[in-house]
């Protein structure tokens, strides 16, 4: 049953953590991969400047880009005020199936949708069948290639609004130099950089915050 590193991250859950409790969630996936595997999840010293930033912007409508063990979607959930909402999505059948038992198990699946597909695909239906406004905050994690097309598409999507917190993870390592580029330059964004450490390893990254002016 345990074939995938995924699979062995969520059993690893099922059997250490507490069933409703999203912080001891957090704590034994962080565990497991400090120990275990490694595995792509923000960890816990990027998580740390996440929460710092999702409790700042107190958002209510919030997209996530790249959903993969689910372990940033219950991180943000366990934060979000009541009647606050969180989609994540993820084209992987077998991560969202991961994801969807850890947010479960989390008990955060109230404020958290996983929307199984592309994002290409997804985000022109936000509006229409999602009954989407505008966002408050995104946070991308998903192919670093894709940043900057999917931001664009969001863009042009009328997704954004004036605050709008845009949020990446690791603009230092694997990188994202061209959507780093356009937020920076592009003259719709202001942008703070936020220096921390590759998830379980000693090596430097960065989260950037871009803030669309409207
Ligand atoms: O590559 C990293 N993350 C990718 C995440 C992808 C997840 O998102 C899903 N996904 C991707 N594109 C799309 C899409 N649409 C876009 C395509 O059209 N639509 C929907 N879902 C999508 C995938 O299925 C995965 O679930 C990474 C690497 C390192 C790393 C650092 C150092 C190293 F040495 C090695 C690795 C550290 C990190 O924190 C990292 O996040
Ligand atoms: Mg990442």
């Amino acid at each position: 049953m345990n074939h995938t590193k995924e699979q062995r991250v969520l059993q690893y859950v099922l059997d250490n953590a507490t069933r409703g409790d999203p912080q001891s969630v957090v704590d034994s996936i962080d565990n497991y991969c400090n120990k275990e595997e490694w595995a792509m999840n923000v960890g816990d010293q990027k998580g740390l400047i996440l929460d710092n930033i999702v409790n700042e912007s107190n958002p209510c409508v919030l997209l996530e880009l790249g959903t993969y063990c689910g372990y940033s979607a219950v991180r943000i959930a366990r934060l979000l005020k009541p009647g606050a909402h969180l989609y994540t999505v993820e084209f992987n059948p077998a991560f969202a199936a991961v994801a969807k038992q850890m947010i479960e198990f989390a008990g955060v699946q109230d404020k958290v949708q996983i929307l199984e597909g592309n994002t290409q695909d997804i985000i022109p239906q936000l509006k229409k069948k999602y009954e989407v406004d505008t966002l408050d905050f995104v946070f991308i994690d998903h192919w670093k290639d894709k940043y900057l097309e999917d931001t664009k598409l969001l863009e042009k999507c009328n997704l954004l609004r004036k605050g709008t917190v845009v949020l990446a993870d690791n603009v230092i390592v694997p990188g994202a130099p061209d959507f780093l580029e356009y937020v920076r330059t592009c003259g719709r964004y202001d942008c703070t950089n936020y220096p921390s450490f590759l998830e379980y390893m000693d090596e430097k990254d960065a989260l950037e915050k871009a803030i669309f002016r409207g």
